[in-house]
């Protein structure tokens, strides 16, 4: 069976208690950490020094998620200072293969992100140079945005090239995932979950975390059953 993560997103935390939201995670997968420079998305959070003290103080490790213009030029750098997994946006490139291959070769997994609207199949040929495919689950900008089942057919044919390829690439969704669309998500095909309000909304965020593994698991196991 695919493997089940869970990813918080730290755009629901405290950013003035970072520390202690991180601690709250700690059963997490990785903990998912939005970068937005107000130009690929309108919005602003975070930047490189930063996400390095994250780094240093995170029990688990980083899934740095980048939505930021030019990514070519960004990107290794968050790769240099050691994060587990670097995600850039396809659209914010304009040579995808040749940036994954530099995050690999920096010591990163590699993953790249599509926005709702963009199709995956144009870059299918590109998943043996990815450890991760990310299928925006909302337009990205902002946490509490609901689930857009439009992407659903997307995340099913990813998952019918991933497979077919016999390459372990996981799929990642992000934007809208609770216990209840984890399912949708997970019966499509995706195997890694970023949630945001979900679990920093909850009164026990390592309880809705597990909540949500019970549910992704659970639906994975199903679908290969
Ligand atoms: O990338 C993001 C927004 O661009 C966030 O990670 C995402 O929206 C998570 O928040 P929520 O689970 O509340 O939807």
């Amino acid at each position: 069976m695919t493997q089940c993560c869970i990813n918080p997103s730290i755009l629901s935390a405290d950013f003035v208690n970072l520390e202690a939201e991180l601690q709250r995670i700690s059963n997490a997968d990785a903990v998912h950490v939005d970068v937005m420079d107000n130009h690929f998305v309108p919005n602003l959070t975070i930047g490189l020094p930063v996400v390095q003290r994250i780094q240093a103080v995170s029990p688990v490790p980083l899934d740095a998620h980048l939505m930021i213009a030019d990514a070519d030029r960004w990107a290794p750098g968050f790769a240099d200072a050691g994060l587990a997994s670097v995600t850039f946006h396809a659209e914010a490139s304009i040579a995808p293969i040749k940036l994954a291959r530099e995050l690999r070769s920096r010591g990163s997994k590699a993953g790249m992100a599509l926005r709702p609207a963009t199709p995956v199949e144009p870059y299918l040929d590109m998943l043996p140079e990815l450890d991760m495919l990310l299928i925006m689950t909302v337009e990205p900008g902002f946490g509490g945005q609901a689930f857009l089942d439009i992407t659903l057919p997307k995340i099913r044919r990813a998952r019918a090239a991933v497979d077919g390829s016999g390459l372990g690439v996981a799929i990642q969704v992000d934007g809208g995932i609770t216990e209840e669309t984890i399912t949708r998500a997970a019966e499509a095909g995706a195997n890694v979950f970023v949630a945001g309000s979900a679990v920093y909304g909850a009164d026990d965020p390592a309880a809705a975390i597990d909540l949500l593994r019970k549910e992704g698991s659970r639906t994975l196991r199903a679908a290969t059953e």
